[in-house]
C-alpha cells in the first residue's frame, strides 16, 4: 500500500478506536502524514504502542510507525488538520462536543459513521454542521469492509462534501495503490445510502440463512436499492448518487459478505438467533437494527411505501413469521421497476 507521488503533509485525527477507524488512520500514516489515532481503551493503546497492532478490532495487521495511539481527546485534535470521526452514531454527538473546545480553528471534520442520530433523525453532518458550523465538513462512505482494507484488498470509497477544497484534499490524502477516493457533492444522499444499506445487509442475511437462491438474492438487493432511493429523495438526496459506490456499491458488499456484522445479524436470526443473541454473538457495532426502527417510523410519518423495511421491522419486532412476511411481500400491488423514468404512463 504505497503511494506513488509526494503531496503535502497533514496531522490527521482519527477518533475511535474500532475497525473502521484504525483501517484508515492506518492508511493515512501509509500515505505519510502523521496520525493519532484516539480511543478510550487503554489496553488497547498499550497494544498499539508495544506491538503495532489494534488485536480486539484488526488482529493481524501491522499498525505503520506515523501512527500513534492517543487516551487524551484534547491533545488528539489540538494541533490536527482533519479530524475523522469513527464512532458509533450513538456516540457520536457526545464525542464530538467533548473535542470541540480544543479544535484548530481551521480543522475539517469528517465523518466515518453510518448511522442515524437516535430520536433526532439526523445524519452524522448534520450533527457536525450543527456543533461545529464554522468548519468544513464531509463524509466518507462506500463498499469499505474494514478487514478487506486493512488486507490491503482494492477497495474504492467516496467522500462527499459541499466544499470542493475539502473533497480534492481527502481524495489525495486517501488514496493509494489499493485504496481509489471518489468525489460527490452529495453530502445527503451518500451519508443516507451508507445509513440505510445497513438495513438490507440484515434482509439480505436473513435470507441467507434461509437458503436464498441466487435469483432471489439479485431480486433483494436491487428492490433494496429501489426503496432506499425512494426514501432518501423524498428526504432531499439525489437519486443519481445510489447508482454510485455509496449507493449500489455498498449494498452490494453489505448484502452479500458475512464479514458484515448487519449481514450476520440477519444470518444468525434466520438461523433462530434472537436479536439479542445475535448482537451479543457479534460484539461489534451493527448500525443497522437502530436505523431500522428510526426508518420504519420516518417513513411511515412520511408515507413513503417501503415494503421491505417494513416486513424485517415486523419479523424483528413484531415476531411475525418470515414466511407471512415474504409471502406478502411478493403478493404486494405490482409495480412499475424504475421509478425515475420519465416516460412511463
Ligand atoms: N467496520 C467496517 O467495515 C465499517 C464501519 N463503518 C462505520 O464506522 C462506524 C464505527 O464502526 P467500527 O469502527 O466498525 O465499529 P467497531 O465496533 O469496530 O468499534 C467502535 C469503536 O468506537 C468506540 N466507541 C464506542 N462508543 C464510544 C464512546 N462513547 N466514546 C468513545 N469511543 C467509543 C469503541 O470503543 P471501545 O472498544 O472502547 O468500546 C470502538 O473503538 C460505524 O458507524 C460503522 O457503520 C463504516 C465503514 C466500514
Ligand atoms: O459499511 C460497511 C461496509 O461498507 C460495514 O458493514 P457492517 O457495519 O455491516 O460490518
Amino acid at each position: 500500500m504505497t503511494k506513488s507521488n509526494q503531496s503535502p503533509t497533514y496531522h490527521v485525527t482519527v477518533l475511535g478506536g474500532g475497525s473502521f477507524g484504525t483501517a484508515i488512520a492506518n492508511i493515512s500514516a501509509l500515505n505519510n502524514h502523521q496520525v493519532t489515532l484516539w480511543m478510550r481503551n487503554e489496553k488497547q493503546a498499550d497494544d498499539i504502542t508495544h506491538n503495532r497492532e489494534n488485536s480486539r478490532y484488526l488482529p493481524g495487521l501491522t499498525l505503520h510507525d506515523n501512527l500513534s495511539p492517543s487516551l487524551n481527546l484534547q491533545e488528539s485534535v489540538r494541533s490536527a488538520d482533519f479530524v475523522f470521526v469513527a464512532v458509533p452514531s450513538k456516540a457520536f454527538r457526545s464525542v464530538l462536543e467533548e473535542a470541540v473546545p480544543f479544535l484548530k480553528a481551521d480543522a475539517k471534520l469528517i465523518s466515518l459513521t453510518k448511522g442515524i442520530e437516535p430520536h433526532s433523525f439526523k445524519l452524522m453532518s448534520q450533527i457536525l454542521q450543527e456543533v461545529v458550523p464554522n468548519h468544513d465538513v464531509g463524509v466518507i462512505s462506500g463498499p469499505n469492509l474494514a478487514k478487506e482494507i486493512a488486507d490491503d484488498q482494492i477497495s474504492a470509497t467516496v467522500v462527499a462534501s459541499e466544499s470542493p477544497e475539502l473533497r480534492a484534499q481527502v481524495q489525495e490524502m486517501l488514496s493509494c495503490q489499493s485504496f481509489r477516493v471518489y468525489g460527490n457533492p452529495d453530502i445527503y444522499g451518500v451519508e443516507m445510502a451508507g445509513a440505510i444499506k445497513n438495513i438490507y445487509a440484515i434482509v439480505a442475511g436473513l435470507a441467507a440463512a434461509l437458503g436464498m437462491a441466487d435469483n432471489t438474492k439479485a431480486a433483494i438487493i436491487t428492490r433494496s436499492l429501489a426503496e432506499m432511493s425512494r426514501f432518501a429523495v423524498k428526504l432531499g438526496a439525489n437519486p443519481m448518487t445510489f447508482l454510485g459506490l455509496a449507493g449500489v456499491g455498498d449494498l452490494i458488499v453489505t448484502c452479500s459478505s458475512k464479514l458484515s456484522r448487519n449481514y450476520r445479524v440477519g444470518y444468525y436470526i434466520g438461523e433462530g438467533l434472537t436479536l439479542k443473541q445475535a448482537i451479543k454473538k457479534i460484539g461489534e457495532t451493527a448500525e443497522g437494527i437502530n436505523t431500522l426502527r428510526m426508518v420504519n417510523d420516518k417513513a411511515e410519518e412520511l408515507g413513503v411505501y417501503m415494503p421491505l423495511v417494513k416486513g424485517l421491522y415486523a419479523v424483528i419486532y413484531e415476531d411475525m413469521p418470515i414466511s407471512a412476511i415474504a409471502s406478502k411481500l411478493m403478493s404486494g400491488d405490482l409495480a412499475q421497476d424504475v421509478e425515475y423514468m420519465t416516460d412511463q404512463p
